[in-house]
């Protein structure tokens, strides 16, 4: 698992270092880190280092200093080195020093100063930076044209929480320190790639995690040799309407698609399903369909008193259920039904029917408000996005970032709760089924977007994704044969 530490955590993981280590010891090890960083994309990007153009953009703080030390180190290796200095008077004093040593140039941060760099440092701040750029780093950075490399986070964008609220660095890469911060997954689109340097600072265990698609691939149900139809784990779906007979077809394909067991279909859209997925076994009713390990409700599945009563009777029984779309309607008129139900729940809304369950959009700290509506309902939420987050009732969080955002289209979500009810049917823990699915599918939306025949991607649709379900699950399993 990767683990993100909030800001506070690591401070309080660094005081001890600070106090042992000699002064300036952790700084120069992150800085020493950093430049290496900057070199191999200086050689990758150029095809060199010495002579080549390095921009600094030195805030107030730490993360100023940071940056004037990689510069020094860079300087060593006959980089061009500009320090910019957003704040002169508080510009970190050893860094300064040891840059105007090493024989770099330094200029108060104004755009005719900026020169035409190869690449430039965020150093305007870093983990103690709150809310968006001030006017005159904003000014400055929308004169950058050469990529950046962000100092521990993009400046601008709030490192526990990845919101943005005005300018902000969007970087190239983004180099860290001791810690993956949470904006590393939840302004990952801002970070673009992040690099940690390892400074040995010791962590707690981490509220908020990744999967890696190693573990993803290593816990993917597949037969073996005693399984049947029925051991794998068979799911029911009850999605779909004469008005949405497809939210059925691709949430029930999905379902098809990701495990092996069987899967049971209860609704009107019945002949639609089996006219496109012949292996389902199909009833018009819930109260007609066999025994199934797990329930999926909701997708496109309507609000009349039909679909209410279904709802009721799904959530009424010991089996684990997954709650979408209408569902979530319904049940923000009635909460009390997944209360104290002897098995668990797991509601995916996205951000609207987050606000129709709670009253209040999930945004600006989304981990704070999944946390908050997992343990008020005692219920796990997967909660939709490009960082799609997945809340236990403890507060455990799990963190997909989706890599890309094709999978904004029409459809997705019913795909979505496909896969992870038939994770949930084979047994499956709730918040490792949401987890995978959730990653599964990212990974088969960017598969969709792609053509092995041409480069680059295009838009894609809800039915191809769920026709690359299949290869993203075998990208991720072949993760395992690497590890
Ligand atoms: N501790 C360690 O051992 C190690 C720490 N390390 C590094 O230190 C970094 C943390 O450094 P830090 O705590 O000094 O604060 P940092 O984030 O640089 O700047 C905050 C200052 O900026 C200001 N400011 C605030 N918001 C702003 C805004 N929007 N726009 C502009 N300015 C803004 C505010 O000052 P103000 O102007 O409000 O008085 C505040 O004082 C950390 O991310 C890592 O890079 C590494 O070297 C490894 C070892
Ligand atoms: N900007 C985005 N980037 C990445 N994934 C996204 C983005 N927007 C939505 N998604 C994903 O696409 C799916 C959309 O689900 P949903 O909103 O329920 O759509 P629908 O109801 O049309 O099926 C979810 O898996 C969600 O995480
Ligand atoms: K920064």
């Amino acid at each position: 698992m990767r683990s993100f530490h909030p800001s506070d955590v690591v401070r309080a993981a660094e005081a001890p270092l600070l106090e042992s280590l000699p002064e300036g010891t952790l700084m120069r090890r992150a800085a020493y880190g950093l430049a290496r960083v900057v070199a191999s994309e200086l050689r990758e990007r150029t095809g060199g280092i010495a002579g080549r153009r390095v921009s600094l953009l030195v805030g107030s703080g730490d993360n100023g200093g940071d940056a004037l030390w990689a510069g020094t180190f860079l300087r060593r290796r006959g980089v061009s080195v500009t320090a910019l200095l957003l704040d002169p008077d508080r510009a970190h004093p050893a860094g300064l020093r040891a840059l105007r040593k090493a024989g770099g140039r330094i200029v108060p941060a104004t755009p005719e100063h900026l020169g035409d760099p190869d690449l430039v440092l965020d150093g305007i701040v870093g983990i103690s930076g709150r809310g968006p750029l001030r006017p005159a780093a904003a000014a400055l950075v929308d004169e950058i044209t050469a990529p950046i490399i962000a100092v521990d986070i993009p400046s601008g964008v709030d490192p526990d929480t990845g919101a943005v609220d005005g300018p902000a660095i969007t970087a190239a890469v983004t180099v860290t320190f001791g810690a993956y911060k949470p904006v590393h997954a939840l302004g990952a689109t801002r970070c673009g790639r992040v690099e940690l340097v390892d400074i040995g600072l010791t962590l707690p265990e981490a509220g908020l995690v990744a999967a890696e698609p190693s573990e993803i691939g290593a816990i993917w149900p597949v037969p073996g040799a005693e399984d049947d139809k029925y051991s794998q784990g068979v799911v029911g779906v009850r999605a779909g309407s004469a008005r949405y007979p497809g939210a059925g077809v691709l949430c029930t394909g999905a379902a098809v698609a990701a495990t092996s067991g069987m899967v049971r279909y209860a609704g009107s859209g019945a002949s639609e399903v089996l006219a496109r997925f012949p292996e389902v076994v199909v009833s018009p009713s819930v109260a007609e369909t066999g025994r199934v390990q797990a329930w999926v409700v909701g997708p496109g599945a309507g609000t009349d008193d039909e679909a209410c009563a279904n709802l009721r009777d799904i959530l009424a029984t010991d089996l684990p259920v997954l709650v979408d779309a209408d569902g979530l309607t319904l049940l923000a008129r009635e909460p009390g039904l997944v209360r104290g139900r002897s098995a668990h729940t797991l509601l995916t809304p996205h951000a609207g029917e987050f606000a129709r369950l709670t009253g209040n959009r999930p945004e600006p700290d989304r981990v704070a408000a999944v946390r908050s509506l997992a343990a008020d309902w005692g219920v796990h939420v997967l909660l939709k996005g490009r960082a799609t987050l997945v809340a236990r009732p403890d507060g455990h969080v799990f963190v997909n970032d989706a890599g890309g955002s094709w999978a904004s289209t029409a459809g997705a979500g019913d795909v979505l709760a496909g896969v992870i009810g038939s994770l949930l049917s084979s047994g499956m823990p709730v918040d490792l089924a949401a987890a995978a699915g959730a990653r599964a599918h990212a990974l088969a939306a960017n598969l969709a977007a792609q053509d092995p025949k041409s480069p680059g991607a295009a838009p894609t649709s809800a039915s191809a994704i769920l026709s690359r379900l299949g290869d993203s699950i075998r990208l991720l399993r072949t993760h395992i044969a690497e590890s």
